[in-house]
């Protein structure tokens, strides 16, 4: 697999009237999981589609390993979006299948073994899961892909405490931090402070802080969460 490497220049977002991204200027190498961090409205979302070329920006522009971003570059990247994208009427197994027909870098492997360490019944259809479960699907099905960019918008978001523990627990053991990047967004740092290799704070689309999450620590001598509330203040 080639190296991982991703670059933004000078991009700025704006929807019609809101400006979503402001100067963002960042160069991602071999990072392992990277925490994209803000409150509610900071950018995150618009981040994280425009590395997948889901969306243009206004101005600037993002390289993939030197070569930019276009809506061919999804073949090179996993997006686990916050929307629910299954289809209600497949089986796990049936989605899993799908998938393995449908996407080239697919591991049917990964994610049978997945879906077994998750317990998740492959005869069951996905509309008769539980919202947890829904998730677990979702994540192994991204996680089973061999890429080397993986982004996750929210993984957390809306689910309790054991299914939010399962999903983390996923991304640590099943991720190849030596081959792939996991870009995870997020506006509680706490959970997964002791996941994350690098952080990205964002705030009212800036980058406020970006750096290693050791470093920060031994800089500071503070944990994420409180150099969280000094910077996104
Ligand atoms: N399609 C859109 N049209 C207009 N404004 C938008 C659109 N999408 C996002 N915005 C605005 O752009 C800004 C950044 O939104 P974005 O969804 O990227 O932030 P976020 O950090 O992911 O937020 P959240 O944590 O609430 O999901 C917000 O002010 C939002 O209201």
């Amino acid at each position: 697999m080639t190296e991982v490497r991703i670059t933004l220049r000078g991009i700025r977002k704006k929807y019609s009237t809101q400006q979503a991204l402001t100067n963002i200027d960042l160069t991602l190498e071999r990072k392992g999981i990277v925490g994209l961090i803000g409150p509610n409205g900071s950018g995150k979302s618009t981040f994280l589609k425009l590395i997948a070329g889901l969306l243009q920006p206004s101005s600037g522009e993002i390289l993939l390993s030197g070569k930019k971003v276009s809506r061919r570059s999804a073949s090179h990247i996993a997006f686990l979006a916050e929307i629910d994208s299954l289809y209600g009427f497949q089986t796990v197994g049936e989605a899993i299948r799908f998938w393995k027909e449908t996407t080239p870098d697919f591991s049917e492997e990964k994610a049978l073994e997945m879906a077994s360490a998750l317990g998740v019944d492959l005869q069951k259809k996905i509309k008769h899961l539980s919202k947890g479960n829904r998730a677990r699907v979702k994540l192994l099905l991204t996680l089973s892909r061999e890429v080397p960019i993986l982004l996750m918008d929210e993984p957390l978001s809306g689910l309790d405490p054991l299914v939010r523990q399962d999903i983390l627990r996923m991304i640590v053991s099943y991720v190849d931090v030596e081959k792939q990047m996991v870009i995870l967004s997020t506006h509680e740092v706490s959970e997964v402070e002791p996941f994350l290799d690098y952080v990205i704070f964002l705030k009212d689309g800036e980058i406020v802080l970006e750096e290693g999450t050791d470093s920060l620590r031994e800089k500071n001598g503070k944990s994420l969460v409180e150099t969280m509330k000094e910077v996104l203040v």
